[in-house]
């Protein structure tokens, strides 16, 4: 069975909202749409830290971006943030009230932030003219982002509306053991075929060691294999089987060596940007808008299989009220009923007129 997805899915969310309405984004915009950079990583690899040098080096060009923050749970941000989901979902209480623990009230208060979604798309629709850069943080916990249901729902609305770039952000030196490699290239890879949105994977904390061998890996299927095989372990078999897999994953990947204490790579990360921006109007836009033209049909099919279903049962309803008898059959009923009726006033009329024409006779 062929099942339909949008490129990145469930719009109804902001279907509701006319503010949310995808828009035209060409080449030749005058004033084009913001891109929406949304950050996900594992816990610890920087998240926090590359939002903070990448609004630095925007507000360096004079281009500050708008800064929304999707974690409930962080304790500090060390750059002004013009949306925060803490001054609508209180953590802490989320725990408390509905007795969960910390990642149980992180998804709970994302839920319940999601809820509201619509509006945040609103006020992005009202600063769109003012910044070239929406950027989102995201939990530690990746997972609660990625596979939660508001997770999906705030990408998939984001993507719907604005040119979306899925930024995935991995802690070089923890990379460099092939097999934490390996798992997170893996995550990575899941990430994208869920989404898929153009995605840029941010090599960073190069100023503890430099990315290189990681693009060597991705390159050279060989030099991976030679480094795995320094680790005899069951994972490192394993590994050796998935890298094959990984290998379409890796020649289309834009991959970017940063690091958010020196600020180097920064260049480097606007231009994928902007590439993966491109890749959003000529891929992604056109089978998203594809996508909306078959659902449109498709809901346009059921709502006449609905009108005739609904048809079909009342005439059966109808059935089994007067006794197997279809709509046709009452209305005809109801017909003879009348003719038997008028059949009976004429013969009474019949009646008067000769029982009239008796009483003549008898009188002369
Ligand atoms: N040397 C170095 N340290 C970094 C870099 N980026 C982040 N760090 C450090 O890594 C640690 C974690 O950084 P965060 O920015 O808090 O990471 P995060 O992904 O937002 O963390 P969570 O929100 O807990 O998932 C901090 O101690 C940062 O100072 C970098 O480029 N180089």
């Amino acid at each position: 069975m062929e099942i339909d997805t949008p490129p990145s899915s469930s719009i109804d969310q902001q279907e509701s909202s006319s503010s949310t309405t995808p828009k035209p984004n060409t080449e030749n915009d005058k004033s084009p749409l913001p891109v929406c950079i949304l950050v996900l990583g594992m816990a610890g690899s920087g998240k926090t830290t590359f939002i903070q040098r990448i609004n630095a080096y925007l507000h360096s060009l004079h281009r500050p971006p708008y800064i929304v923050n999707f974690d409930p749970a962080v304790h500090e941000l060390p750059y002004p943030c013009n949306v925060d989901i803490r001054d609508t979902v209180n953590y802490k209480q989320v725990m408390k009230q509905y007795n969960l623990g910390p990642n149980g009230a992180i998804i709970t208060s994302l839920n319940l932030f999601s809820t509201t979604f619509d509006q945040l798309l609103t006020i992005l629709n009202k600063n769109e003219q003012k910044h070239e850069h929406f950027i989102f943080d995201t939990p530690g916990q990746i997972e609660v982002f990625t596979w939660s249901a508001s997770g999906t729902i705030i990408t998939e609305s984001l993507g719907a509306t604005y040119p979306t770039v899925v930024v995935y952000i991995m802690d070089t030196p923890r990379s460099s053991n092939p097999i934490t490699f390996m798992s997170n290239m893996l995550y990575a890879v899941s990430i994208l075929y869920k989404y898929r949105l153009p995605f840029i994977i941010v090599l960073n904390k190069t100023d503890i060691i430099h990315h290189r061998f990681a693009i060597e890996w991705m390159n050279d299927f060989e030099l991976f294999q030679q480094a795995i095989e320094q680790q005899h372990t069951y994972s490192s078999d394993l590994t050796r089987s998935l890298s094959l897999v990984l290998d379409e994953f890796y020649q289309n990947l834009r991959c970017v060596g940063f690091s958010s204490i020196t600020g180097d790579g920064c260049k480097e990360f606007f231009d994928a940007v902007t590439d993966a921006k491109q890749e959003y109007d000529q891929v992604y836009k056109v089978e998203y808008d594809k996508w909306q033209k078959r659902r449109e049909k498709r809901d346009k099919q059921k709502q006449e299989q609905d009108l005739k279903r609904l048809k079909d049962d009342l005439r059966d309803d109808g059935d089994h009220l007067i006794g197997h008898k279809n709509l046709n059959d009452i209305e005809d009923d109801t017909d003879d009923e009348n003719d038997d009726e008028s059949e009976k006033e004429d013969n009474e009329e019949k009646d008067d007129k000769q029982f009239e024409q008796y009483m003549k006779k008898v009188k002369h």
